[in-house]
């Protein structure tokens, strides 16, 4: 039988995907409904392109990535090399080792521990900082550039990633004690939201996210991907990189920082903006 996407099916899939419905149930729904797997997978994966496609920031100005063509299992990051452990293309996924040296890793943490705070979140309605439940870690920015550490892992990440250093927010550490979690979010300012326009004014949106595992918690603490049923391990120096051509659920880039269970866990995270960001 061959089956053809109408532009019903198309607004369902959209529409699903939207809601937050995990691509998952969009396909089990797909298949009561009598389609072939292969062929409602496909029909997905066009639905949320061709979607992608027609939002208002177009798929092709340049945006961080990995030089992944060809395979490679190494990168060059300049001062380091980096090894590509595992890699998805939708979510636009990558896991990587090697990213900073544990040394790295704990002289991060004891500059920042002095500094945390209960985390807050951006709350996108006013623009403004929140305290925020769903999120129970502890936390603090470095600015671009603050110790000669943070500008070598600065120019470190630029080089990976191909985007400039000034297209960075400061590097943020996170540290989760037993029974903190972040819940699932995206990183992405939402784009209906009235705070939005303040927080793009400098910088623009966020169009990818590097996370970096400073330490190993004993049980728990990973980085969620409930759209794809994925889940990133904390190992020192290793991160996940992510990346959001545009601000929707369609990227497929709901994740969270799944709840520590024993021992604490220790993460820099990196969010990289569209244009220069001014702090
Ligand atoms: O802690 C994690 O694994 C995720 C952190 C995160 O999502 C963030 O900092 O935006
Ligand atoms: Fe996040």
């Amino acid at each position: 039988m061959s089956q053809t996407i109408t532009p019903e099916l198309r607004a369902w899939i959209v529409q699903q995907a939207q809601a937050g419905c995990t691509p998952q149930s969009v396909l089990a729904a797909m298949r009561r409904a009598g389609w072939d797997e292969d062929v409602a997978l496909t029909a997905m994966e066009e639905v949320l392109q061709a979607h992608l496609a027609t939002l208002p920031m177009t798929t092709s100005l340049p945006r961080p990535h990995l030089a992944l063509d060809g395979g490679p299992r190494a990168l060059d990051a300049g001062d380091r090399v980096v090894q590509v452990i595992a890699t998805l293309r939708r979510p636009r996924l990558a896991v990587l080792a090697n990213v900073l040296s544990h040394e790295e890793c704990e002289a991060l943490i004891a500059l920042a521990a002095p500094r945390l705070q209960r985390s807050r979140t951006v709350q996108t309605s006013t623009g403004g900082e929140e305290l925020n439940p769903d999120r129970t870690s502890d936390g603090m920015f470095f600015r671009r550039g603050e110790t000669p550490l943070i500008e070598r892992i600065e120019a470190r990440l630029s080089r990976l990633l191909h985007w400039p250093v000034e297209h960075g927010e400061g590097l943020q550490v996170l540290r989760y004690r037993a029974g903190a979690q972040y819940k699932p979010h995206y990183d992405y300012f939402d784009p209906q939201a009235a705070g939005t326009a303040r927080l793009t004014a400098r910088g623009g949106q966020r169009v990818a996210t590097v996370v970096i595992y400073l330490n190993e918690p004993e049980r728990g603490g990973g980085t969620t991907f409930p759209d794809v049923g994925l889940e990133v391990l904390p190992q020192r120096g290793s991160a996940v990189f992510f990346a959001y051509d545009q601000p929707d659920p369609a990227t497929l880039t709901l994740h969270g920082g799944a709840p520590v269970l024993e021992g604490e866990k220790w993460v820099a995270t990196k969010w990289l903006r569209e244009r220069p960001f001014t702090p």
